[in-house]
């Protein structure tokens, strides 16, 4: 299939259902059309503030990249004129948030291009900051559980926000006693008969659809910040390729909250409407954090597995670097019995867990295409744990001397690093945090 351009015909939305609806339009000489709908909640006055007309102009470009994939054409045309800062938004999701997907298929022209725009506008006047209640997306995970504890600790009341929440989410949110307000994310079935086709397929910044989900939702709601709980290292890269960073995380990390950031407050006005809590802690430090909340044992799953639109696991897949890496890290902060207990499995009693734990400590190999800390804190955890499990015992076999020279320098309990915690916030994680 070749594909000359991607457009993005029209969009509507429907406030009394809450439904947005997006086409897009693969041109060439077989052009391909899809629509995406996305239903926010609607809210008890449901007039349309302008801000949100806005976002929505936003979310429309950037969940593209989903129907941009099975044909990468070489040009992108945005619908609408935007301000400068907009059109390094979406260039920046176009080409850094689908690095993974050019590198797994080897498209280089896609790191390559520039989202056109029909001209460009002057960024929108500033508004005042959101002072709502705290808009907290939850993700399923332990990173938006410390987040969801760390707000409802200093009084407040945030609010749980997840788009298509699954059981688990659903289960994370019981257990958390907060009323939360979900979207729906409808994907065009076509994609799917694509993708069994053998159409082109692969990784997307779905954090930024999300985030922006999250913002359009809390912008109707009167709701605000939306915070999330994206930590240090999902701005590390995986690898470099054709003089490119290859992040299967981009759009968690801080250069892509930063660009979202800007895109939001020219185009809509709106003033940090949007950050990451955690931001300055490693995913050891969360772990560490997490451990202290034992109500979501039975519920808290970070598995992507657990995630998958069709067949999903019911939690832990206990076999996959996701896996792997939050056992590892949730180690030092817990005993094995309750570890065990939230995993359903015991990865340190299981020798064929071996190969995939090395791989996370960086010997062998760079960091899986996961949503996984990097081999520092991995080294740092492992150096924390005494007991001498099977796996234990391989893994300091093998890792080298020089590997635990480097751990012993870390500064991986210690917050820091770029981040855009308003002050107040800020106060609250270093309560927390230290
Ligand atoms: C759950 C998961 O990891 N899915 C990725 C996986 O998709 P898979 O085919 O195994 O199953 P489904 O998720 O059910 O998706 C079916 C197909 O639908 C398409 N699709 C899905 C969601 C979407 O937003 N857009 C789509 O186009 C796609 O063609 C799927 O094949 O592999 C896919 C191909 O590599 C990935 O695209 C799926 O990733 C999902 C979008 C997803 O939600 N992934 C998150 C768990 C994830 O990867 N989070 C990252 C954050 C990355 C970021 O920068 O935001 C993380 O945790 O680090
Ligand atoms: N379906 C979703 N709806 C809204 N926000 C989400 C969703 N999934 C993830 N997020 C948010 O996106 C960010 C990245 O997700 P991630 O999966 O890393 O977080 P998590 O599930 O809380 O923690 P973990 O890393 O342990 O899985 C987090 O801020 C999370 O809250």
């Amino acid at each position: 299939m070749q594909f000359d351009v991607m457009r993005f015909p029209s969009y509507a939305f429907d406030p009394v259902t809450g439904v947005a609806t997006f086409d897009y339009l693969l041109d060439g000489p077989s052009p391909l059309r899809f629509t995406e709908t996305i239903t926010l909640p609607v809210p008890a006055d449901p007039a349309v503030p302008e801000a949100l007309t806005r976002v929505l102009g936003l979310l429309h470009v950037v969940a593209g990249v989903s129907y941009f994939k099975v044909g990468a054409p070489a040009r992108v045309v945005a619908p609408e004129p935007v301000p400068a800062a907009v059109a390094a938004f979406f260039t920046a999701v176009y080409t850094k948030g689908m690095a993974e997907y050019a590198y797994r298929n080897q498209l280089p022209h896609v790191l390559e291009l520039t989202v056109e725009t029909p001209g460009e506008i002057p960024a929108a006047a500033p508004s005042d900051a959101p002072g709502g209640r705290p808009l907290s997306a939850v993700g399923g995970g332990k990173d938006s559980i410390v987040t969801l504890e760390i707000l409802r600790a200093a009084g407040l009341d945030p609010v749980p926000f997840s788009v298509n929440p699954n059981p688990v989410i659903e289960n994370v949110n019981a257990a958390s006693g907060l009323p939360a307000l979900a979207a729906r994310r409808r994907l065009d079935p076509r994609l799917f008969e694509l993708n069994k086709a053998g159409a082109l397929n692969g990784h997307i910044p779905v954090t930024a659809i999300n985030s922006l989900i999250a913002i359009a939702t809390a912008v109707w709601h009167g709701l605000g910040p939306v915070v999330m709980s994206n930590e240090r290292s999902a701005s590390d890269p995986n690898l470099i390729w054709n003089g490119h960073e290859v992040n299967h995380q981009w759009s968690k990390g801080v250069e892509a909250e930063g660009l979202l950031r800007d895109a939001v407050a020219a185009y809509a006005g709106l003033t940090d409407p949007y950050f990451s809590l955690l931001r300055p802690l490693s995913e050891l430090h969360i772990a560490q954090l997490f451990a202290g909340h034992t109500a979501y044992d039975d519920v808290v799953t970070s598995c992507n597995k657990a995630f998958k639109l069709h067949d999903p696991t019911a939690r832990w897949c206990g076999d996959c670097p996701k896996c792997r890496f939050v056992f590892l890290a949730m180690a030092p902060h817990m005993s094995r019995e309750r570890l065990a207990h939230i995993f359903g499995h015991d990865l340190f009693a299981d020798p064929a867990q071996t190969p995939g734990f090395l791989e996370l400590l960086g010997v062998g190999g760079h960091k899986p295409f996961e949503c996984v800390g990097e081999a520092e804190e991995c080294l740092v955890a492992l150096s924390l744990l005494t007991d001498d499990a099977p796996v234990l015992v391989a893994l300091r076999a093998a890792v080298p001397d020089s590997a635990w020279a480097d751990a012993s320098h870390s500064n991986v309990f210690t917050p820091g690093g770029p981040h855009h915690i308003p002050p107040a916030y800020r106060k609250l994680l270093d309560e927390a945090a230290t």
